[in-house]
């Protein structure tokens, strides 16, 4: 054999022609064997897909396009389950979309703590740094909760996850967020905001038992309302950005599904909400990191030098808030998809009643952060911001038990610590 393969030469060449025939056709035949397994491997990879796979559609106009995520299978069911087991007497299961995101982990771990099986879903987009969303998730997953990594969007998946637990609840918080980035990329808002949210509602409608859905509307409803503060009363149909109109959209997508499917469905309307594990894009944020490097920060003020201001919610008082909406929710009253009787459809404002001007809040930076900010005074863009927000709270202090109690500084000087732990531990492991 070994001669054959390392001898040259006509001689050895006509004596083995034989043997290099029947070799080719075996070879041959090899590889079309071997092309068949590979050829039934790939067909049965996708035949076990879920259908995600095939209507994975990237499109630039909502980035959020469907990606391959994997799902399924024993261990996965398991882990599944094993996250959404309630664990106290009068617990409930809550599906929270978004649990990757900064008020999503927070609101699963507070869950969690008091014994109600909680399971994550979030899709992991590229909107901010995803990883602070893998920290947030190792956070969860060693208090217990699973994150399932998939998309809002994608129905086979909602549907698997009904299908491995009879949710009893779901905190719907996955949505593109900013006000500002809408005039960058639409697409996504619709996406997210729009096209998931009824996506996610379809799936609620037809399972049975159906949940009960509590979902992250927005202070930016009230648009161009001047009355303050704001009431779930006022007007709310002049938004002043895309994602307002889709979270306004979303308000009234959510009464739809409740008259027609019986659904039970609250709204909160969050006034910029701030803390510890927060939101990258959001100017208490980055007003902390440019601070530090030294770097200018651009600060809004309204025509004739008016004052911008918000009412910055605390995280801690924002999570309460949501536990309360979940605990007083009631049930829905539809079943296979048709409605039984009339259902219960919510709207809260979850603010903290006193606005801040952004000068104000930089000043209070500064303090904490014992660096001065190099500050550029500039005119409010016309890109979707609103002067003012303030919330008036009365409804849900009523309903739900509402009751911030964290002001601004104290609230910041808690941010600070995390951000500076938490980035001083991020640049030492890149070391
Ligand atoms: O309540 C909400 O429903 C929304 O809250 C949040 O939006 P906003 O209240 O606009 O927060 P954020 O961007 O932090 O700007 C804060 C202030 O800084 C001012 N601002 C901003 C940027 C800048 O460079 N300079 C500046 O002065 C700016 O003019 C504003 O006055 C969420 O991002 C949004 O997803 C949504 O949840």
């Amino acid at each position: 054999m070994d001669t054959i393969a390392s001898t040259q030469g006509k001689f050895k060449m006509e004596k083995s022609s034989y043997m290099h025939r029947s070799r080719l056709h075996s070879s041959i035949a090899k590889l079309t064997f071997w092309s068949f397994v590979f050829i039934c491997i790939i067909y049965i990879f996708f035949l076990r897909a879920p259908s995600s796979y095939s209507a994975s559609v990237p499109t630039d106009l909502s980035r959020r396009s469907l990606r391959t995520y994997n799902y399924g299978g024993a261990t996965w069911e398991k882990r599944v389950r094993s996250s959404a087991r309630i664990r106290s007497p009068n617990g409930v299961s809550v599906l929270v979309t978004g649990a990757a995101g900064f008020v999503g982990t927070h609101v699963s771990a507070a869950l969690k703590r008091r014994g109600d099986g909680v399971l994550g879903l979030d899709n992991f987009n590229d909107y901010y740094d995803p990883s602070l969303k893998r920290a947030r998730q190792a956070l969860l997953e060693r208090s217990g909760v699973f994150i399932v990594e998939g998309d809002i969007n994608d129905a086979a998946l909602l549907r698997k996850l009904f299908e491995v637990v009879p949710f009893t609840h779901v905190m719907h918080l996955a949505a593109q967020a900013g006000v500002r980035y809408a005039m960058q990329n639409p697409g996504s808002y619709v996406h997210s905001n729009i096209a998931g949210f009824v996506n996610l509602l379809e799936i609620c409608k037809s399972v049975n038992p159906q949940p009960s859905i509590v979902w992250a509307s927005s202070s930016s409803v009230y648009g161009l309302n001047t009355n303050v503060p704001f009431s779930e009363r006022d007007r709310t149909d002049q938004p002043a950005s895309l994602y307002a109109a889709t979270k306004k959209a979303g308000e009234e997508i959510a009464h739809t599904y409740n008259h027609i499917y019986g659904l039970s469905l609250t709204g909160l309307r969050f006034f910029t909400v701030y803390g510890p594990w927060g939101r990258p894009d959001m100017a208490y944020f980055f007003f902390t990191k440019d601070i530090l490097k030294g770097k200018s920060i651009s600060i809004f003020e309204a025509a004739n030098h008016g004052t911008v201001a918000r009412d910055f919610t605390y995280i801690d008082d924002i999570v309460r808030g949501c536990l309360g909406a979940l605990d007083t929710a009631e049930k829905s009253t539809g079943s296979g998809g048709k409605k039984s009787g009339p259902a219960q459809l919510r709207v809260f404002n979850l603010g903290n009643t006193s606005p801040v001007p952004v000068s104000d809040l930089v000043t209070i930076l500064e303090r904490l952060l014992k660096v001065k900010a190099k500050r550029n005074i500039m005119k409010l863009p016309r890109n979707g911001d609103v002067q003012f927000t303030h919330a008036n709270i009365s409804y849900a202090q009523r309903e739900l038990g509402y009751k911030p109690i964290t002001d601004l500084q104290s609230g910041l000087k808690k941010f600070v610590r995390w951000y500076l732990n938490y980035y001083s531990v991020v640049k030492k492991s890149a070391e």
